[in-house]
């Protein structure tokens, strides 16, 4: 499974992170696409790089395949598994954007600066199951785009394309995203409050202590339960102030929905946990990372390297 997070610090700067859960890696770099790259865009919906880009990804093909990313506008976009709801089409559409499932997110982080542009860029565009090649097959997804100024959810279905406002900032797999927000009414008696002392009949009743009033928040991990979990803790947490205080906040969240080892296994056997999670700061353009193997979080800043190039650059292999 996987779970995200977008949020913002005291001056509006925008964090976007995610967990990549799963029972392998793909062998996934930190990757950094310069301005002067030249994407080889299938229907030529990527003709070019408005903004140098850094996120998590594997080359194939001379093309980076992102599986979450940001620009230097500070707009970013993550994709999480969206099997039995994700519909891509067969074949592109005259008159449409026709962008490939593996190049949606730098479509989104190459031409848009806003989420506000790229959701009326959406209007136009339909997403086509088109592999890059025979070793990778089409992936189905959903994505989650955020900007500092709020964040949403990406669906193409049955029903065709569907964007929707995210107000609690997070995304986990299936079901869709409205089915999510829906459920979170189950836990409006939730609260980050010490209950009062109650009274049932002759008994008085007392918290133990802190977490009494979050009794009810599901503490598994399948998705829906992660939804709730992350929404829960995404909403509550305090706004923080500068760079130490906001990336701490990104992977304290994300280890509250993270998966370990030998706990739920998947359909293929095996057992199913957090390959790594990595996050994009807009406030100093830097992508923070930890693996499984090693909890220490390594951070890749774009302005480090030649963002105005041509060449993309494979900073550093997670497991190496
Ligand atoms: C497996 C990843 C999603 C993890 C997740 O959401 N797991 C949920 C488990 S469950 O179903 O809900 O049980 C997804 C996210 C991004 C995906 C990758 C990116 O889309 C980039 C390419 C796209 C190619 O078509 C396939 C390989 C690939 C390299 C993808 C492999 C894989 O599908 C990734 C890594």
């Amino acid at each position: 499974m996987c779970t995200a997070i977008r949020f913002t610090d005291d001056k509006g700067q925008m964090y976007l992170a995610r967990n990549l859960d799963w029972s392998c890696g793909y062998g996934e770099r930190v990757v950094v696409t310069p301005r002067g790259f030249k994407p080889n865009s299938p229907f030529g919906a990527v003709t070019g790089m408005r903004e140098p880009v850094i996120g998590m990804g594997v080359v194939e093909e001379g093309m980076p395949l992102y599986f979450d990313c940001a620009n230097a506008s500070g707009l970013g976009v993550a994709g999480l598994n969206f099997p039995g709801y994700a519909q891509y089409a067969d074949a592109p559409v005259e008159g449409k954007t026709n962008v490939a499932a593996y190049e949606f997110p730098l479509w989104v982080v190459a031409n848009f600066t806003t989420v506000d542009e790229v959701e009326r860029a959406l209007d136009d565009l339909v997403i086509v199951g088109k592999p890059i090649n025979d070793k990778y097959p089409v992936s189905l997804l959903h994505w989650i785009i955020g900007d500092a100024t709020r964040s949403i959810v990406v669906e193409q279905t049955a029903q065709g394309m569907e964007v929707y406002h995210d107000d609690v900032d997070v995304l986990a797999n299936q079901p869709g995203f409205a089915w999510h927000r829906e459920n979170l009414r189950n836990y409006m008696n939730v609260s980050n409050e010490l209950p009062q002392n109650v009274v049932w009949d002759k008994a008085e009743l007392l918290p133990y202590g802190s977490g009494a009033g979050m009794r009810g928040i599901p503490g598994d991990y399948y998705s829906t339960s992660r939804f709730v979990r992350v929404a829960y803790l995404n909403s509550h947490y305090p706004v923080q102030s500068g760079e130490k205080a906001n990336v701490s906040r990104m992977f304290h969240e994300l280890e509250g929905v993270a998966m370990i080892d030998g706990a739920a296994r998947m359909t293929n056997g095996e057992f199913e946990r957090t390959v790594y999670t990595g996050g994009y700061s807009a406030a100093t353009r830097t992508y923070y990372f930890n693996t499984y193997e090693d909890p220490a979080i390594r951070s890749v800043t774009m302005d480090d390297y030649d963002t105005e190039g041509t060449e993309l650059v494979q900073v550093a292999d997670p497991r190496a």
